[in-house]
């Protein structure tokens, strides 16, 4: 540990209790402000964990217009931040109102030396814990693939074939319900391949009508049919040195499947109307949510297509299939959101949580998204609750169907909302589960938690 002593910024504009607090508070290096200019400035400048701010700044010295804008500004920039507000005895109002903006706790006057000194040790301390647990959550969700958030064994299972399979030329076929992350996945491929530096192009293959599908695919000359003004080239050929992303796959009509199974074998397009055969290099990555397998069966679907395309087949389980990613996901897109609407959000109530949990979500990871981000447009309180979530707890997932898989279900959920209540903090998970590090360490390898 070092030496170095923790930073407080005080923000008090009466040099009599700015010295009083400099001598009460010799243990921590006070950085002082007096208006809200000089804190802000400070602020950037030291970036301390713990802020003490007196709302009665000046020009409103009796009320607390310029506390609060103070307040709002420090937890806009630096929303980790601790905010102790210092306010005058009969002042409860604009205390309650400064906890509603965010303030970590509020410290009425006159000043009991010992009472701060606790809360500023705590503040500091929580601080701390929640430091550890963003690097924790950083850590845990580092992927190579950019963009896409896990911690659970099967998607990081996943991830690790995208990467080794990713420099090879082979199609890659993508399973999965939608919304699991298809595309964000054969971005991957692309992404850590040598074609990284030249296009990705996905086409959908459900979204455009048939009788378009193929001019888009394969483009057209000019005259090649009424209203073929000019010449045009397909996605095909656009996408030629880089990857060529079909989603949908299972939704491409049977002409069409003969055609690109021709492009699959022969490497050559013809332009519609056109005359000769283009050669075209392209990496091809597909997706679909379909049975393929049934579709086969149906007579819908060409089985000499399929297995040119499933040289590779990667299945993506839904994200009720994948432990701890559910509470993940929803703090990295309550960040995200509330960077963009530049509010102060800070995580999620226990029945929040526990909501997330159980919901078995059918829409996977997009309905999550949609989700927070309305959320965090909509929720009134620095915390997300159940009902700014809008979700029912009873929407649960099917029970297990064993004791042993009982026991590891009850166990990875209690893992996980001890995590989830203590920050993502080991030592007080643990603490919290009444069993040690290592034996939390232990389990969590067992039950397949990182
Ligand atoms: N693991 C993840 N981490 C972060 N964001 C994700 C993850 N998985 C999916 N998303 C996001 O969820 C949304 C849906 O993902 P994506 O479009 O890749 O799903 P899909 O399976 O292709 O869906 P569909 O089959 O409906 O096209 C996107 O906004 C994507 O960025």
């Amino acid at each position: 540990m070092s030496d170095a002593k923790e930073k407080i910024l005080l923000v008090e504009d009466d040099p009599g209790l700015q010295k009083q607090l400099k001598w009460s508070l010799g243990d921590y290096e006070l950085v002082v402000a007096a208006d809200r200019d000089s804190a802000i400035a400070q602020l950037r400048r030291h970036e301390p964990p713990v802020v003490l701010l007196d709302l009665g700044l000046p020009p409103d010295v009796d009320g607390a217009t310029e506390g609060l804008a103070a307040l709002q500004q420090i937890l806009s920039l630096a929303p980790a931040t601790k905010v102790i507000v210092v306010t005058g005895n009969l002042d409860r109002s604009n205390a309650v109102k400064a906890i509603h903006l965010g303030a970590y706790d509020f410290f009425q006057k006159p000043f009991d030396p010992d009472v701060l000194a606790l809360m500023i040790a705590r503040a500091l301390h929580l601080h701390a814990l929640e430091r550890e647990n963003r690097q924790l959550l950083a850590q845990q969700s580092r992927s190579s693939l950019q963009g896409l958030i896990t911690s659970s064994e099967p998607m990081l299972k996943i991830c690790r074939t995208i990467e080794k399979v990713a420099p090879a030329n082979a199609t890659v076929l993508l399973l999965g319900e939608s919304g699991t992350g298809k595309e964000v996945l054969a971005r991957g491929v692309h992404e850590l391949s040598p074609r990284a530096g030249k296009r990705f192009v996905a086409i959908n293959c459900a979204a455009i009508p048939d009788t378009l599908l193929e001019s888009e695919l394969f483009g057209y000359e000019k005259g090649a049919f009424t209203g073929a003004a000019k010449q045009t080239i397909g996605r095909i050929e656009y996408a030629n040195e880089g990857t060529l992303f079909l989603d949908e796959i299972g939704d491409l009509p049977m002409p069409l499947q003969a055609k690109l199974l021709r492009f699959l074998q022969e490497r050559v397009i013809e332009r519609l109307g056109g005359r000769g055969e283009i050669p075209v290099d392209v990496r091809v990555v597909c997706a679909t949510h379909r049975d393929l397998a049934a579709m086969i069966q149906e007579g819908n679907f060409r089985e000499d297509l399929y297995y040119r395309l499933s040289e590779i087949s990667v299945k993506i389980p839904p994200l009720r299939e994948r432990p701890g990613d559910a509470v993940l996901l929803a703090q990295a897109f309550l960040d995200r959101y509330a960077r963009e609407l530049g509010r102060t959000l800070r995580g999620f109530t226990a029945d929040a949580l526990s909501v997330l949990e159980a919901h078995a979500w059918p829409g996977n990871v997009r309905e999550m998204e949609n989700l927070i981000k309305r959320a965090a447009i909509m929720a009134d309180g620095t915390q997300i609750t159940a009902a700014d979530l809008g979700l029912e707890l009873g929407e649960a997932e099917p029970q297990p169907f064993n004791l042993r898989q009982a026991r590891e279900h009850a166990e990875r959920q209690a893992v996980s909302r001890a995590l989830a209540h203590s920050d993502g903090s080991i030592a007080q998970a643990a603490e919290l589960l009444g069993i040690t590090r290592p034996t939390l360490y232990d389990l969590m390898a067992k039950i397949g938690m990182k």
